[in-house]
């Protein structure tokens, strides 16, 4: 029997912690308080030291020196195993020093780790934490000694709140380990397939044994979700065997467009909508995205079957405006051979079959006419489908995210749409914010989209000037985060230089956002609404521009005058008034 200090496990204690700074022969130049706590030396006696002579660092060591970051790791000190991080500084591209932070440490009490197992980390704990696939140790009693980022990351935690912990009380949120029985019967389990925080995952156990005792197990996930298998098999068919090696397959690769990662915003609004986004993506409820045209609403929706167990399968997009009313029936459920005249022979499949363990996206979902919206709605309950002209009903499984920009209650009102269906697709509502309702977001959102097309246009561009910038700031964008992105896209046609300024922006912005003037204002007030506006160089153009026009002005039009007059030479005047674009700036020889 396992007393229970075993059972409940122990997990790293927080006041084994503190940071030390290394150089880049990773000797100590700083160490705060509670890591000489830690050490259980003064400071004096352990500045200038190797800090492998003061810890075990096993492998750890060499990513050290290489300057190679790592996290949750465990290195010992005077015996005590300790969790920390390292972070390497570098500059010019060379490694000068490195912090490590001293996370924890997992008291011995709870630690009779077997010193064969302790070896075995001690020589893997370095790769283990950079390899894609979970993994996981746990000594004789079933606690947790080992356990890499990848697995912790499938069951939403860390490995520092792992180790230590009893296997029974690491999972969080999935079947009981099969750890402890793999070692009580000393057999590897292969090929087992496991439920871990929602997803299906395919796993191999092995017992470790050491001259004949079992003094630990590990577990590796092969697949962190099983449906990957068949995708990978497929790609693997594909894969074109003229090249003479096989294609190796990139994870990217079956990965999607948009994820949660393509959301730019940092806004409090569309941060807590992100995390609204992650959690609603888990379940299988049907998802109601409404707000303004161009706020993001496909985005959304994208992003949600991305983070959905469901993101092997299809994400299929109907746009329900687009499609002409008579096609609408068969576009969504397809038809069977022979339904009409001119139908392909085999038939057609539909959008929802396309989906089918997927997701369906129905946008503009308020265009849906009425008799359709009766037919989807028989598809969400029943989850059953008929396709035009046959008599068969086949299954689906989709999840459906809809879309609107139109008062869905109002039209429920109007009787132009079904109540019914408003409250199957209502599950979860999700509204995204008007772009004027979230300010903030218009700088990172702008940087974003310039990184984009500077990368399409291949330019350099770097910025707007602050000018173009508040403009930016007090425009209201009735075309939200799209009218942005093309905002951005038209100065790109006409920018040359790094930075995006007035004159690279359409009218309908700039006439909302007249230009302050000398002219206008007076010389006071232009300098007090240009400061912190306008840089230097813009503000002395506008007073270059002004004294050009009065010179000209005072020697009526004569410009030999005009340049004597500023003390400049008539070729310098003409190219500065060419410059400023002033008119009658041709070299005009009848005034000399
Ligand atoms: N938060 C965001 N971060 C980055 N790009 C965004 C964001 N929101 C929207 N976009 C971009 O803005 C454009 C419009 O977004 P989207 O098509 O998703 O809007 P929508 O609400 O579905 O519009 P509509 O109702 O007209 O169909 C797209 O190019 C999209 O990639």
């Amino acid at each position: 029997m396992e007393s229970d200090s075993k059972k409940n496990g122990c997990h790293p204690e927080s006041c084994s912690s503190g940071v030390i700074r290394l150089d880049a022969d990773l000797c100590i130049v700083y160490l705060d308080k509670a890591a000489e706590a830690t050490l259980e030396l003064p400071s004096a006696s352990l500045i200038g030291k190797k800090i492998d002579h003061v810890a075990d660092l096993a492998n750890l060591g060499n990513l050290m020196h290489g300057g190679i970051s790592f996290s949750d790791q465990v290195i010992l000190i005077g015996g005590r195993r300790i969790v920390c991080d390292f972070v390497p500084l570098v500059e010019n591209d060379l490694m000068v020093g490195g912090v490590l932070s001293l996370l924890g440490s997992i008291p011995d009490s709870c630690n009779d780790t077997d010193d064969n197992l302790r070896e075995i980390l001690r020589s893997t704990s370095a790769f283990m934490n950079f390899d894609f696939d979970g993994i996981i140790v746990v000594d004789r009693n079933g606690i947790v000694v080992m356990v890499n980022q990848s697995f912790a990351r499938l069951l939403d935690t860390t490995p520092q709140a792992m180790i230590g912990r009893h296997v029974d009380q690491a999972y969080q949120n999935s079947q009981p380990s099969h750890l402890p029985m793999v070692m009580e019967t000393g057999k590897p389990d292969l090929g087992i397939i496991h439920y871990f925080n929602g997803k299906q995952v395919y796993a191999n156990r092995f017992p470790l044994i050491k001259e004949g005792r079992v003094i630990g197990c590990v577990g590796k996930i092969l697949f962190m979700d099983i449906r990957e298998i068949p995708l990978i098999a497929r790609q693997l068919q594909a894969a074109p065997e003229s090249k003479g090696h096989p294609h190796t397959l990139n994870r990217k690769e079956i990965l999607f467009k948009y994820d949660t990662n393509s959301i730019v915003g940092q806004s409090r609004k569309i941060q807590e909508m992100k995390e609204t986004l992650l959690r609603v993506a888990q379940k299988n409820s049907n998802v109601l995205l409404r707000g303004e045209s161009g706020t993001g609403k496909e985005l959304f929706a994208h992003a949600i079957h991305a983070a959905s167990t469901r993101h092997y399968s299809p994400f299929v997009k109907v746009n329900c405006a687009a499609i002409p009313e008579h096609l609408l029936e068969s576009e969504l459920f397809g038809y069977a051979e022979g339904a009409f005249t001119g139908a392909k022979k085999g038939g057609q499949i539909g959008k929802f079959e396309q989906a089918h363990t997927g997701t369906i996206f129905l946008d503009e979902i308020g265009d849906m006419p009425l008799y359709m919206q009766v037919k989807i709605l028989r598809v969400l309950q029943e989850k059953e489908l008929t396709n035009l002209g046959s008599t068969k009903q086949k299954t689906v499984d989709v999840r459906v995210v809809a879309a609107t920009n139109r008062n869905l209650e109002q039209m429920v009102k109007e009787g132009k749409f079904r109540e019914d269906l408003y409250y199957r697709l209502n599950v979860v509502a999700l509204t995204i914010p008007a772009l004027r309702e979230r300010k903030e977001d218009v700088y990172p959102l702008t940087m974003n989209f310039i990184e984009q097309f500077n990368v399409e246009f291949g330019l350099s561009v770097e910025d707007l000037d602050a000018d173009a910038w508040e403009i930016f700031k007090s425009y209201d964008w009735p075309g939200n985060i799209r009218e942005l992105r093309n905002v951005v896209e038209s100065a790109f046609n006409v920018v040359s230089g790094h930075l995006i300024t007035r004159a690279h922006l359409p009218e309908q912005l700039t006439q909302l956002c007249p230009d302050t003037t000398v002219d206008s204002v007076g010389i006071e007030d232009f300098i007090r609404a240009s400061l912190g506006k306008k840089d230097i160089t813009q503000i002395m153009d506008q007073f270059e521009n002004l004294l050009l026009r009065k010179a000209v002005e005072f020697c009526h039009g004569n410009k030999q005058q005009a340049s004597r007059l500023l003390g400049i030479s008539r070729q310098g005047l003409y190219k500065k008034l060419s410059r400023q674009a002033i008119g009658g700036s041709d070299m005009d020889d009848s005034e000399t």
